[in-house]
């Protein structure tokens, strides 16, 4: 090829002008494909973008805080301990009341505690024939103290490695099978939950406006007669998780009290209200119930006469509940302001009302020209 033609063929390149062209095809089938596709498009934009997603609309995710007050007696007489009477400071641990919460309901206590030796409670592991069997300072954290290489009478026919430990040594096997605190079911608990959405500047507290002292102080909620109360009953609460109070009060378990704060703040969606539910947490596989239920142990301190320290070990057995507070929140006013600030005829008057433009004065104080206008 000559010079001359390459050249031409480069121009030819660089300036033609391309353009698309269309294909009208007068075919029925084709057509009703072709229509039918444009409709799919429309109703994902118009039903499920606008109406089901709420896509005009803008959203924020809540920032919450949580406190809790339990009431309520309980009276005891068993054998292991003497009449009691139970009260909050006795049974909510810790006693901060937090969104978290612990109410015992069943123990197991070993009284008289001291640092001193004594055989360990027998297993396959601890069982001995004599001292050979037991080896000086080894310690197992499945068992109770730390060997002294002694093998000593455990009963008259089992002898076990003696341990030095706080003596006498936890046997929990005794746990009340009816939960010890079975009138914890009628315990109640008053819930104080703040809420706020940042960028709406949206706040909210589940003691509503119209709830006063006098009302609190004799309300219960009750989904169909009271349901603005913010005090709870705990055996309501369990019913509606669909648990049975008196069963999990045996072994223990975790419950859940959820509040919603899902709303619209579109005035047109009614108030912003926060929506009850409760559920239990802990695992119930029927199938597994290997370690069912919750419980921790904590000791109470004393010095005896002599001088001795003493203590008192409860196994606590009980419920813990989890405030549990989620919600978005949505509102159009935003695509109303695009709408407003964007297409309208007086978009130039609404948008130096709306918005405030700063100016740095010489000295430095920033003057506002114009006024705000802020989300809710
Ligand atoms: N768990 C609860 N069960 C029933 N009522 C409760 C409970 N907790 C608080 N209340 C009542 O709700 C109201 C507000 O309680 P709040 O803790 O704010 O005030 P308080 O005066 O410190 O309460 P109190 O001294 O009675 O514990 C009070 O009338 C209180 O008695």
């Amino acid at each position: 090829m000559s010079k001359a033609a390459g050249c031409r063929g480069f121009l030819h390149h660089v300036f033609d002008y391309e353009t698309a062209k269309t294909l009208v095809i007068p075919h029925f089938g084709v057509g009703i494909v072709f229509r039918f596709t444009q409709l799919l498009v429309v109703l994902y934009v118009v039903g499920y973008v606008c109406v089901v997603q709420k896509g005009y609309q803008e959203t924020d995710s809540v920032i919450s805080t949580v406190t809790t007050k339990v009431k309520g007696f309980a009276y005891t007489n068993t054998s292991d301990m003497d009449p009691r009477m139970w009260d909050v400071a006795d049974y909510v641990i810790p006693p901060q009341g937090d969104s978290s919460f612990f109410i015992l309901t069943n123990l197991v206590v070993t009284p008289e505690q001291t640092q001193s030796h004594c055989p360990e409670l027998p297993n396959p592991s601890t069982v001995c024939k004599d001292d050979c069997d037991c080896i000086e300072g080894y310690n197992d954290p499945r068992r109770n103290g730390i060997r002294t290489g002694l093998c000593e009478n455990f009963s008259t026919t089992v002898k076990t490695c003696e341990v030095f430990s706080w003596c006498p040594l936890e046997v929990d096997t005794r746990l009340p099978k009816k939960a010890l605190l079975a009138a914890a079911e009628n315990f109640t608990v008053l819930i104080k939950n703040s809420i706020t959405y940042p960028k709406f500047n949206f706040h909210g507290r589940n003691i509503l406006p119209h709830v006063n002292s006098s009302y609190l102080a004799h309300c219960e909620f009750n989904r169909l007669t009271d349901p603005d109360c913010p005090i709870f009953r705990l055996k309501r609460i369990i019913s509606e998780a669909e648990a049975d109070f008196q069963e999990m009060a045996v072994k223990g378990g975790i419950l859940g009290i959820l509040i919603d704060w899902s709303c619209d703040l579109d005035w047109w969606a009614g108030k912003c209200l926060p929506k009850y539910s409760f559920r239990r947490l802990d695992s119930q596989n029927q199938d597994n119930d290997v370690a069912p239920g919750y419980n921790f142990r904590f000791a109470k301190f004393y010095k005896r006469a002599d001088g001795v320290e003493e203590r008192t070990l409860i196994k606590a057995y009980g419920i813990r509940f989890e405030v549990i507070v989620f919600g978005t929140v949505s509102d159009s006013e935003s695509g109303c302001n695009w709408v407003m600030l964007t297409c309208m005829r007086k978009r130039d008057l609404y948008t130096k009302e709306k918005v405030t433009y700063l100016v740095e004065s010489p000295d430095s104080e920033p003057v506002s020209m114009g006024t705000t206008y802020g989300t809710q």
